[in-house]
């Protein structure tokens, strides 16, 4: 599903290397690591929001340094839900508008009927139900998480990308987030790839890699 080799990826003062980076169809792999590490570097290389400098990335079948800007934002849309660190929900749009929001404004996809139900039945899943008319600002933190794993699920992704996804969460909140990556994951047959420092969580993961000796070449 993911194949990462010599991969390198750089800002200005900071490097990444990851000489090798496997993960299978299905698994669910948690990655921990000290922070400025580049966990969230990866997950973006993965999704296609950046392009590595050099190296391979296989993912899902597509090489991902071979695709251009476009294709590999209509890989992102259609292929990965990313459930990101700072959650990204717009402040003016609702509940709703946030969820199927990519259904709007990218043109591979299509907002029709069946994706509206979905939505709704996501958010019903998550107890959102009641609440898609209300703006980000009038809901409560562990709210916006959920709506935010709500909008990275709708296009049933291959691929769940969650980046620190139960994060400032109690613990009740943190169970319930991932139970539903983990129900979507296991529903679509989707691999689940999740950044957290949440350590009593790992036990419910296939496998646990420290970013550390990923780049040092222990992945
Ligand atoms: N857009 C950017 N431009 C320049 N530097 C960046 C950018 N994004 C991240 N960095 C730098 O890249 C390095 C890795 O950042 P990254 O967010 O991947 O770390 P992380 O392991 O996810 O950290 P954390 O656990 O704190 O979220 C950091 O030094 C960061 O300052």
């Amino acid at each position: 599903m993911i194949e990462a080799l010599d991969l390198r990826f750089g800002y200005p003062g900071f490097a990444l290397h990851i000489p090798e980076f496997r993960v299978g169809s299905g698994e669910k792999l948690a990655i921990i690591g000290p922070s400025g590490a580049g966990k969230t570097t990866l997950l973006k290389l993965i999704s296609g929001i950046v392009r590595a400098e050099s190296g391979q990335l296989r993912v899902d079948g597509a090489e991902l340094r071979a695709l251009g800007e476009g294709a590999r934002r209509d890989f992102r849309a259609r292929r990965v839900g990313f459930v990101f660190q700072e959650l990204e929900l717009l402040d003016y749009l609702d509940l709703f508008d946030n969820i199927v929001h990519a259904y709007r404004v990218n043109p591979s996809l299509r907002l029709d009927r069946a994706v509206c139900g979905r939505a709704r039945a996501l958010a019903e899943e998550v107890g959102l139900g009641a609440k898609l008319g209300r703006m980000p600002h009038q809901l409560s933190q562990g709210e916006r998480q959920r709506a935010a794993v709500c909008r990275a699920l709708l296009p049933e992704p291959g691929l769940i990308l969650a980046d620190e996804a139960t994060g400032n969460l109690d613990p009740a909140n943190k169970v319930r987030v991932l139970d539903l990556l983990f129900r979507a994951a296991e529903r679509r047959g989707a691999s689940l790839l999740a950044v957290t420092h949440d350590h009593e969580l790992l036990p419910r993961f296939d496998r646990v890699v420290d970013f550390t000796r990923l780049t040092a070449g222990g992945g």
